[in-house]
């Protein structure tokens, strides 16, 4: 298990992580959520000892990663992606990391079969895809046979067969009862693979939650109602007990509601509807609310605005256009 104790970093005036306590469960995968910059990589890199915290503590079985005596035999990690000698062929980078831990050497052949890199294992790493970049990373975390897994976002740039692939492998390796320990800044990504969840923000911890949690907090439905004769539908909805709200587009919504009962309510009081359709808010919009303070670069609201309009994109430049007319 990993175990996170008041872990805080900080570089200069920033502070990367602030007093982060939480636990990684075992047998379960463990997304750990964040907008960019919300310290999930320095997070990371404090639990290998890759960095040294200000204050706090963080343990792998009690123990911190710098006393583990052959870590690879306990924790797995990918972080980057391409952090291989690019002159290095697939079979020699894993046989040198597999001698510094005394792992076998049989266990080499595994993992590379594992990846699905057996046919490249004498390419240099140079000539790799970033498919094939990660699935070498993956192969290095596997090596040991580490009850602990950690991947710092294995799923960035990947195609549709590779994110697959990694899903599967972080479920499998969950099923098998290791603790799977993933990072990303994309909610919906997460909704297909964590069994929990850790979000933090700016640093701080802002949920440790169950997803089934998360998603029942979450996930609001609603059924959106458009009509002509809006005085008679609300009369309609508050006379059966129903709380109508005002929706987008002079549409109406019932929190909760049931299609079918609306629509036999409106049909009995004579209504004729435009639109009655279910809505479901989803679980990234949920995410960017939780985390809508702590976003470190924002865009200055919404969709990006042409030049010209009241959207700050910098004025230095109009500054300098009139200094340059005068
Ligand atoms: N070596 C460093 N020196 C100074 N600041 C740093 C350093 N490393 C990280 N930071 C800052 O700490 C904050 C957290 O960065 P970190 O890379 O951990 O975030 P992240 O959640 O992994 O983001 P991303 O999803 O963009 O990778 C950022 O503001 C970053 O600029």
């Amino acid at each position: 298990m990993i175990e996170l104790h008041q872990l805080t970093k900080r570089y200069g005036e920033k502070t990367a992580v602030q007093d982060l306590t939480f636990q990684v469960p075992q047998g379960v995968v463990t997304g750990f959520l964040g907008p960019n910059g919300a310290g999930k990589s320095t997070t990371m890199r404090m639990i290998l000892d890759l960095d040294r915290p200000s204050s706090g503590r963080v343990t792998i079985d009690g123990k911190r990663y710098g006393q583990l005596q052959e870590p690879l035999k306990y924790i797995g990690a990918l972080l980057e992606a391409k952090a291989v000698h690019p002159g290095r062929t697939a079979y020699d980078h894993l046989l040198w990391l597999a001698q510094s831990n005394r792992i076998p050497k049989q266990r080499v052949d595994r993992v590379l079969e594992l990846v699905g890199l057996a046919s490249v294992a004498k390419k240099r790493a140079r000539g790799f895809s970033l498919g094939m970049g990660q699935r070498l990373g993956i192969a290095s975390a596997l090596l040991g046979d580490p009850e602990i897994l950690m991947f710092d976002e294995p799923v960035n740039g990947l195609d549709p067969e590779g994110i697959l692939w990694i899903r599967n492998l972080m479920k499998g390796l969950a099923a098998e009862g290791r603790t799977v320990f993933v990072s990303s800044h994309l909610m919906s990504e997460m909704a297909l693979t964590a069994d929990h969840l850790v979000v933090i923000g700016r640093g701080r911890l802002l949920a440790d939650l169950s997803m089934a949690e998360f998603i029942k907090q979450n996930s609001r439905s609603a059924v959106r109602i458009r009509t002509p004769h809006v005085e008679q539908l609300l009369d309609a909805l508050r006379g059966a007990g129903l709380q109508p709200q005002s929706g987008p587009d002079g549409t109406w919504e019932i929190e909760d509601g049931d299609p079918a009962f609306l629509g036999d309510l409106a049909a009995r009081h004579g209504v004729t509807l435009h639109e009655l359709s279910p809505q479901q808010a989803s679980l990234e919009e949920a995410f960017m609310q939780m985390t809508a303070d702590s976003v470190e670069y924002q865009t200055g609201g919404g969709a990006p605005q042409p030049p010209g309009t009241d959207i700050a994109w910098g004025e230095g430049w109009q500054h300098r256009q009139q200094r340059r007319e005068n």
